[in-house]
């Protein structure tokens, strides 16, 4: 694995240091943050590619409309609750389901790379 320095920065060498020291502890969290999101969305992408196995072999269409509708009004009110920007969510959720729909259609296709996982041939194997 690549080295992640945390402290890494453009910032230059005239911020406060104190400055500094808290901007580091902020980012700490942030790139919590960055990792759980990392896991989350593999975990979602692993539960869709089931989906898309499931709909190849009996033939269902990649997309669903209805139900991307009711995900989106849902997570609109989710994110008003969390004080987080709704259109911000419909084009976070759009975008990941835009890329699940491409997968479908690989899967039916017969042009989707097999998954990679743990354990597996084509699993990268390098430290
Ligand atoms: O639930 C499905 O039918 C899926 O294929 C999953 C999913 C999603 O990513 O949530 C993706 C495409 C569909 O249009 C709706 C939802």
């Amino acid at each position: 694995m690549d080295s992640f320095d945390p402290s890494a920065s453009s910032l230059g060498k005239d911020v406060d240091p104190a400055v500094m020291h808290e901007l580091l502890q902020i980012r700490s969290s942030i790139d919590n943050f960055d990792a759980t999101l990392v896991y989350v969305l593999a975990e979602r992408f692993r539960a869709t590619q089931r989906v898309g196995v499931l709909k190849a072999e009996h033939r269902l269409p990649p997309a669903d409309p209805t139900r991307e509708s009711m995900q989106i009004a849902r997570l609109r009110r989710l994110a008003e609750e969390a004080h987080l920007d709704p259109a911000f969510a419909e084009k976070f959720l759009t975008f990941i389901i835009d890329e699940v729909i491409r997968h479908h259609q690989a899967i039916s296709d017969g042009t989707a790379p097999l998954p990679v996982t743990p354990g597996s041939a084509d699993a990268d194997t390098r430290a």
